[in-house]
């Protein structure tokens, strides 16, 4: 249940959606479930919780609304037989929500209407708990911890537009849509460029349905398990910077897998088979499933987790195929790229986690925007340093983009460049 209710608070902060709408089941013109008072005041106290002070301000809002509305029409309190006077249903948690609401506003700066709340409630029960902690709260004002504000507003913006190519500027000239350059003739993929620098680009139609509901079947066959972040290599662990299941199919488990290995080695004329890249990754994504934002690659700090591919390398780059369309939400965002791409089965986002002159292109951040409505389930292939030293050399100029050196790259650094098919 905590977790859901952190999925509900986390669509509220990134596509900016009132809990007063999403109690009466309106998630961005969807109809989803209603919310009963009483769950409104429990996410709230659940934002309170985990230091989301603004969105908690939002929900018990909602949540007193609601329940002094309630108070209206049925009255706070009952007579009963054997215990005399007892509250109602939702109306139970009036006071309950009127003081996290307080020690909210407090929380955010509004110390005036902290007071006010305190004093409206403050003659109602001297022995409430609650009243008594947001009482001590307002005296030591100052000393009260304020949650970091974890707001990253380019990123929720983009996954707000849902999505969004970055404008083609003069530098950005060879921004374009081809055919993607394949040696097989009859082998035609559409590939647009989002991105120049960094190198991000979209492959049309690279896997059929039949074979995304089979790669779908192997990994359930399988198992998915819920996904973990490794900041070290002993501390491995499950985190709400990442919520969804995974888990990794290799070729010798799925016929699918395997054929779609060898068809990234195609498209990218990288080398994807399992000598150079790693086991393919399915994830899936369920209500407000999402992962925050992070780098494919692993970085100096996390040397204990580089030990463990010290025969790899490092990902060199990510090919990521959407294996279900989602109704709303579930965006791959690129804020350094100022793109965000939208997840259409059967569509591949690919980019380099590396520039041409070999350093860690850090505009390659990137995260999973929370799902709104429906599933996601995705295949991520991350191809390795090593193994494509010669398939992918650096750039003679310092400053080379991908397309600079894409041509020697293509024709295997033959010298024998054949014209781009536009
Ligand atoms: O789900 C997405 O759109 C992004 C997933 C991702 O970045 C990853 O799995 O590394
Ligand atoms: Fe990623």
């Amino acid at each position: 249940m905590e977790g859901a209710r952190e999925s509900l608070i986390r669509l509220q902060e990134v596509y900016n959606l009132q809990p007063r709408e999403m109690a009466k089941g309106n998630y961005l013109n969807y109809k989803g479930p209603e919310l009963s008072a009483s769950d409104v005041y429990l996410i709230g106290k659940t934002a309170f919780t985990i230091e989301k002070y603004p969105q908690a301000v939002q929900w018990l809002t909602t949540a007193v609304d609601l329940m002094s509305k309630d108070i209206a029409i049925t009255g706070p309190y009952v007579e009963t037989p054997s215990f005399g006077m007892i509250s109602t249903g939702n109306t139970a948690f009036l006071t309950d929500a009127q003081t996290y609401l307080g020690r909210s506003l407090l929380r955010v700066g509004d110390q005036e209407n902290a007071r006010k709340l305190y004093m409206s409630l403050v003659t109602d029960d001297i022995e409430n708990k609650n009243i008594q902690t947001l009482g001590y709260e307002l005296k030591s004002v100052g000393t009260v911890e304020i949650g970091q504000n974890q707001v990253i507003t380019k990123f929720y913006n983009l996954c707000q537009q849902q999505s969004k190519t970055s404008e083609p500027t003069s530098m950005d000239s060879r921004l374009r849509c081809r055919f993607a350059y394949i040696l097989l003739p009859y082998y035609r993929f559409h590939e647009e460029i989002l991105s120049n620098t960094p190198y991000i680009s979209m492959f049309y139609d690279v896997i059929t349905s039949t074979d995304a509901e089979r790669i779908k079947k192997d990994s359930s066959a399988i198992g998915l398990t819920r996904g973990k972040i490794s900041p070290g290599l002993l501390n491995e662990t499950t985190s709400s910077f990442r919520t969804s299941h995974v888990t990794f199919l290799s070729d010798e488990k799925s016929e699918a897998a395997a054929f779609l290995s060898r068809r990234i080695s195609y498209l990218t004329h990288l080398d994807a088979s399992k000598q150079a890249a790693e086991p393919h990754q399915v994830v899936n994504y369920g209500l407000g499933g999402h992962y925050a934002l992070h780098l494919d690659v692993f970085l100096e700090e996390r040397a204990e987790m580089k030990a463990r591919f010290e025969n790899y390398g490092n990902r060199m780059a990510t090919f990521l195929i959407y294996l279900t369309d989602v109704e709303r939400g579930g965006s791959t965002a690129f804020p350094g790229a100022d793109l965000v791409v939208s997840p259409t089965k059967g569509n591949a986002v690919f980019w380099y986690s590396f520039t041409p002159d070999g350093e860690i292109d850090h505009l390659t951040e990137h995260a999973g925007c929370p799902v709104v409505i429906g599933e996601k389930w995705i295949i991520n292939k991350w191809i390795w340093t090593y193994g494509n030293t010669f398939t992918r050399r650096c750039g003679l100029k310092p400053n080379a983009s991908q397309l600079d050196i894409e041509r020697e790259m293509y024709s295997g650094y033959t010298g024998k460049h054949k014209k781009q098919r536009d």
